[in-house]
């Protein structure tokens, strides 16, 4: 019995789980917090990562290993392989100016999109690379290599070798704006745009490419990004809908086609597999269930409850979750907001049901986004810390008018990795068939005027205190 091991290092923690090779059978698990903050000095992910892979049994029995990973952290390294300053993560807003700065150097949103797929926003890390050649020209002048926090880990995992040996995947490249999913090719002039000069970044290996071994010669798996893992974990096929309610909110959907969306809505990514993932994701998710819960002063199972008891629409209440600004829609310094505030809505229940509906009316626009991009919807799977969440799970399908199957509580983008693990063992042109997780259907009558209401103020917030 071969064994493979998959990591999700993701916003707020690192998740491990062994599995059979070949049946997919869960076998060990471990999981360690990560720091909070939109700054992360890497070895911070690294001690994590060793925390969960101990609980997790190790890794001397594993034959491969795969790293998922929160999508488009800046990692830069200089000359002997040192990190040169924390991770700027996808959720760090201070390159706002640098991407409206990006596009328009570019002659706007359509050539970015032709280029790359995607149009800068202050996530991307080409983004982050012009920031930092502003902002820190010091730290930009000591960088040698740039690359993503699970390229990193990789890395690490690989014993750190030379620069030259630091390799990625397609989906994950294809986050950075400038590495072209349509292509398959990295783009240096736009990162040399960013940056002032060419660095050296990650070799782009195929699907199930080995990149590798450990020390003690488990294989390594190219990786992903999380969300590609996330499909993969899931698999999901060509016109399923992944929404992904973590820290960050996700909806992505499995196409066998490029997208390029020249109003920068969605995001025009790869999947693991060789196939694409048109994304929106939005900056403000679970955490908005986190905020109201401690704002109310109850746990996630009472806001549940709470919301449940108020009626759809929370008579009125609308909370626009722009609570760390947001990407989707490009709201960088916009903050939360509260409107349809009576006497009558000024209780627990209403604030509960208004934060339910108003994170999942910032997905259901994502959902309408990523659906105009041509790929017909065959289904929508939700996962995630918040699908943890009754009221989430019962809300949706009404809040964004389709049925939502909601599999397992369960790591998937962890699956995702160790099922890329078990691919590169396998060889061939498809992942090992692993049992499909079942899934709960949850159906209930469209409440249009929900989102109809969410409209009429979704733009009325104030900006952030600088
Ligand atoms: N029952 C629940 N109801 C609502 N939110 C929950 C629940 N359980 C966990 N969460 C939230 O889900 C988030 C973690 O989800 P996860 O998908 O693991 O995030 P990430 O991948 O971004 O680290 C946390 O903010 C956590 O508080
Ligand atoms: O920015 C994106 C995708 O474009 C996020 O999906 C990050 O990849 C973080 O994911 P979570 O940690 O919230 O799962």
């Amino acid at each position: 019995m071969a064994l493979v091991a998959g990591v999700d290092t993701s916003t707020q923690a690192c998740k491990v789980v062994v599995r059979d090779a070949g049946s997919g059978a869960l076998v060990r698990e471990g999981r360690a917090p990560h720091p909070e903050g939109t700054e992360v000095d890497p070895a911070a992910w690294e001690a994590a990562l060793r925390d969960a892979l101990a609980q997790a049994g190790g890794l001397d029995d594993v034959a491969a290993v795969a790293v998922g990973g929160q999508q488009h952290g800046m990692v830069c390294l200089d000359a002997d392989g040192e990190v040169v300053r924390p991770a700027l993560l996808w959720n760090d807003t201070r390159s706002a100016q640098a991407a409206r700065d990006l596009t328009e150097e570019l002659g706007g949103g359509r050539a970015w999109a032709e280029a790359v797929g995607l149009v800068p926003v202050a996530s991307f890390t080409v983004s982050k690379l012009r920031w930092l050649a502003e902002a820190e020209p010091e730290n930009a002048a000591r960088t040698t290599a740039v690359c993503l926090p699970h390229d990193w880990l990789t890395w690490r995992l690989a014993g750190t070798p030379s620069l030259g040996a630091l390799v990625t995947d397609r989906g994950d490249a294809s986050g950075t704006g400038y590495w072209s999913p349509a292509t398959g090719e990295y783009r240096m002039d736009l990162l040399e745009r960013a940056l002032g000069r060419t660095v050296v970044v990650p070799r782009v290996l195929g699907p199930a490419e080995a990149g590798g071994t450990t020390p003690g010669g488990a294989v390594l798996g190219p990786g992903t990004g999380d969300n590609a893992a996330a499909a993969l974990g899931l698999a999901a096929e060509p016109g399923d809908v992944v929404l992904s309610i973590g820290t960050s909110g996700v909806v992505s959907i499995v196409s066998t086609t490029p997208a390029a969306d020249p109003t920068g809505t969605v995001a025009g990514f790869a999947d693991a597999t060789g196939n694409f993932l048109p994304l929106i994701a939005t900056l403000n998710a679970a955490r908005v269930l986190d905020a109201t819960a401690r704002l109310l002063g109850v746990d996630h199972a009472e806001l549940s409850r709470l919301a449940l008891s108020a009626p759809p629409g929370a008579g009125g209440l609308v909370l626009v979750p722009y609570l760390e600004g947001e990407r989707t829609p490009d709201r960088p310094t916009s903050t939360g907001a509260l409107h349809g505030l009576t006497l009558g809505t000024a209780d627990p229940a209403h604030l509960a049901r208004a934060a339910v509906e108003g994170l999942l009316c910032g997905l259901a626009d994502g959902l309408d986004a990523v659906a105009a991009t041509g790929t017909p919807v065959r289904r929508v799977l939700m996962v995630g810390g918040g699908a943890r969440s009754e009221a989430v799970r019962r809300i949706a399908p009404a809040v964004l008018g389709v049925p939502v199957l909601v599999p397992p509580p369960g790591e998937y983008v962890a699956d995702g990795a160790a099922r890329q693990a078990a691919w590169v063992l396998a060889g061939g042109d498809t992942a090992p068939e692993w049992p499909r997780p079942g899934t709960e259907v949850h159906e209930a009558d469209p409440v249009p005027h929900v989102r109809e209401r969410y409209a009429e103020v979704r733009d009325l917030t104030a900006d952030r205190l600088q």
